[in-house]
């Protein structure tokens, strides 16, 4: 049996604008891996979890029994499950198939099964403080060739509201040292996002596919009328109607309105979602490799969600690092059950930090042809960006009351 022992494990953290957390192993005859360990606003907790507490159990590990290392380390954890673990586990799990790909000289996609179709489809996130900004920003998307569109728009009344930034290219919610606050009117905002949809069918038309992401702001009959009213714009989900924490809550928004429903970002594992799954109670599952488990986790979620007709549509924010979308980038063009993926651009400086082999044509992303998953990370550079503690905003009701933000 060959056998590749892991000689030594290293976290990088690194801010090229915002913080990542990265993972590299490396085996005793020099073979690398990288993996994504960022947790946004949480970073610190995962860096110590996983010096602390995984490194030294992974020294003369053999790094091609993958599914064998992650038992072990989630099984073996006792306390297991939740985001801080499941990222850490999800950083090994995705260096260990980097290594494993690198050793077969394939591109990852490869392993999982080879490509599924030509390309992963990717939308785009448009926001502007008015319905005539974000329309203006979806219009960029469209000229760039994106085949689907995120849209957000601030709301007449609030100050601010969730997923509309000031740099429209590259969205940036964790802005403070401590959180900044936001202010919440659920009936502004309900009476409000039809008229976006509808201002943004009459001119971008239909063609297009358009989402939008509540980000977990209302009650389960709040969402129901919310996806009732917005039926007839033909959205391709609604994302995050309701916080996920109560999986049955999610009947009866699904009761009530046929616009599909998305959600997942914030799950660490299959445990979070099996009762939206076997119940068909949403359309796509949003988990992600890095806060899931990395892929060998999110392929049984995968699983699971193909024989109740859920597809995928993994989270892509900026605050995963590119090596989080290489890795998307190889199981979105490999699973059977594809549905769409996220993807916001990093800003240049993240992206010199990350040299990465995947490439973005005609709405459609490619993970490339390199070994492995195609990323490497710039040590030097990534040293001369210091960590900056930054936090997620947390959200008021106009009463003062904390929420969800
Ligand atoms: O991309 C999305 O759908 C998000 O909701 C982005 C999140 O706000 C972001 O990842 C939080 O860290
Ligand atoms: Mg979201």
């Amino acid at each position: 049996m060959q056998i590749e022992p892991i000689a030594r494990v290293q976290v990088f953290v690194t801010c090229p604008g915002r913080n990542f957390v990265t993972l590299k192993i490396t085996t005793e005859s020099g073979v690398t891996g990288l993996g994504d360990a960022t947790l946004n606003g949480r970073e610190m907790a995962v860096v110590a979890y996983l010096e602390e507490h995984v490194a030294p159990l992974l020294i003369g590990r053999d790094a091609h029994r993958i599914e064998d290392t992650w038992n072990t380390l989630h099984r073996g954890a006792y306390w297991r499950g939740g985001p801080v673990d499941m990222t850490a586990l999800a950083a090994v799990d995705v260096a260990l198939w980097d290594i494993k790909a690198k050793l077969a000289g394939l591109p990852l996609y490869q392993l999982l099964g080879g490509a599924s179709r030509s390309g992963v489809t990717v939308y785009g996130h448009a926001n502007g403080e008015t319905i005539e900004d974000t329309i203006a920003e979806a219009k960029k998307y469209v000229a760039m060739g994106y085949k689907a569109v995120r849209l957000q728009s601030g709301v007449p009344g609030m100050a601010s509201t969730y997923g509309v930034s000031k740099d429209k290219m590259f969205y940036e919610p964790a802005d403070g040292a401590l959180p900044t606050e936001n202010t919440w009117s659920t009936s502004l905002y309900l009476n409000h996002a039809p008229k976006l949809f509808q201002a943004a069918r009459e001119a971008l038309g239909w063609d297009i596919e358009l989402l939008h992401d509540v980000h977990h702001r209302l009650t389960p009959i709040q969402a129901a009328r919310l996806g009732k009213a917005l039926e007839p714009y033909n959205l391709f989900w609604l994302e995050d109607a309701v916080p996920a924490d109560n999986q049955a809550a999610f009947r009866i928004v699904r009761q009530h309105t046929t616009t599909p429903l998305a959600v997942g970002e914030v799950f660490s594992s299959i445990w979070s979602c099996k009762t939206l799954i076997e119940e068909g109670l949403i359309d796509y599952i949003r988990a992600t490799v890095v806060h899931a488990g990395g892929i060998t986790h999110l392929r049984k979620i995968a699983a699971l969600a193909d024989i109740h007709h859920v597809k995928t549509g993994c989270h892509g924010a900026t605050d995963l690092s590119p090596v989080t979308m290489a890795a998307a980038l190889h199981f979105g063009l490999s699973v059977s059950n594809f549905g769409l993926q996220e993807y916001m651009r990093h800003t240049p400086e993240t992206d010199a930090v990350f040299p990465h082999a995947y490439s973005f044509a005609d709405g459609m992303m490619h993970p490339g042809e390199a070994p492995g998953l195609g990323v490497e990370l710039d040590e030097g550079l990534a040293a001369t960006f210091p960590y900056k503690r930054a936090y997620l905003p947390v959200n008021r009701l106009e009463d003062g009351t904390a929420f969800y933000w």
